[in-house]
């Protein structure tokens, strides 16, 4: 047996897909562009990829895209500065500070600089602390997106053991608290968790997220159970020299051959990253302008 792939690049292309259409019914109905601006600090070549994918992405559903490339001995002053314009900025309707930022800049502090209502990344306390109440606000887009193929490939939720390893800001607390709306039973495993594989083994969904590649085997995995790996390694491509190859945290060949469905690497959740940073961008403009949210891409 081997289990369904969940295609997270064809999933994320039918969201945009959505967004434009509705984007389109803005800008004819409202006269509104939604804008999203993007502040990368110093020249990670990793984040560099990101945020040209994040610009190009932008411009295709129809929406501004505003870059601000920052040198990486910026001070914070002068970043909290341009955060501030773009905060009074009404074009701006989504901020986000790409992520690693350098070691002298705080990404807690950064985060709490951007207005909450334009945090399309869904990390300020004040986001953070309306998915915990269960209200709305907006929500981390990793984990957004995997909220999203999980109800897809499994409707409703209700009653299931879910088991998130990784209890990061970014990822493993909001996607906790997802799977808590959805009336799933859930843990958050983490690296001080006592016999890790059989708290695994419980899972109905099991959700990796601790950036070691190939950490979840198929004996950590029960029958039939759905797999989301949100880890991204990249290492030298063993057969094809000068070349890379990523792996996830889940090792995809023998958990495929146990799991019911599973996303790959690359080409699962990574792609729906984006499409939700679009999706919270149209949210955003449409709270900011009191207009009917769009449905079915928020949590
Ligand atoms: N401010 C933020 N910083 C970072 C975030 C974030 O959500 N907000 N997440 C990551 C990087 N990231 C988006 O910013 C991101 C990661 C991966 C992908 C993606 O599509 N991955 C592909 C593989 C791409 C490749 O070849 O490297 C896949 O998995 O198929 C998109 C966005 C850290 N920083």
């Amino acid at each position: 047996m081997t289990g369904q792939v969940i295609d997270g690049k064809a999933f994320a292309a039918d969201v945009r897909a959505q967004i434009a259409e509705h984007v389109v019914r803005l800008k004819e109905e409202n006269g509104i562009t939604p804008g999203l601006a993007v502040i990368l600090v110093g020249e990670d070549p990793a984040s560099e990829v990101y945020v040209a994918a994040k610009h190009k992405q932008t411009l295709e559903v129809g929406m501004a895209s505003f870059e601000h490339k920052l040198p990486a001995d910026v001070s914070e002053k002068d970043l909290f500065d341009l955060i501030d314009q773009l905060n009074a900025d009404p074009s701006v309707h989504g901020i986000l500070c790409q992520f690693p930022v350098p070691d002298h800049l705080e990404e807690r502090r950064v985060v709490a600089r951007i207005d909450p209502s334009k945090d399309v990344d869904g990390l300020s306390v004040v986001n953070a602390g309306l998915l915990a109440s269960g209200e709305k606000g907006l929500v981390s887009c990793t984990p957004l997106g995997c909220l999203m193929l999980l109800r897809d490939q499994l409707g409703n939720m209700s009653g299931k053991e879910a088991v998130v390893i990784g209890r990061s800001n970014l990822f493993g607390k909001p996607m906790g608290q997802l799977l808590l709306q959805e009336n799933c039973t859930v843990t958050i495993a983490h690296s001080r968790t006592a016999d890790l594989p059989e708290v695994c083994r419980r899972a109905d969904i099991l959700v990796a997220a601790v950036g070691r590649a190939e950490m979840v085997k198929a004996d950590w995995v029960k029958p039939g159970a759905t797999v989301i790996d949100v880890g991204i390694t990249r290492i030298p491509h063993p057969e094809k020299p000068g070349k890379s190859k990523l792996l996830g945290d889940v090792a995809y060949v023998e958990v495929a051959a146990v799991a019911d469905a599973i996303t790959p690497v690359p080409g699962g959740v990574g792609p729906m990253t984006i499409a939700c940073l679009l999706a919270n961008t149209l949210t955003a403009c449409c709270r900011a302008h009191n207009l009917d949210e769009p449905s079915g891409l928020t949590a």
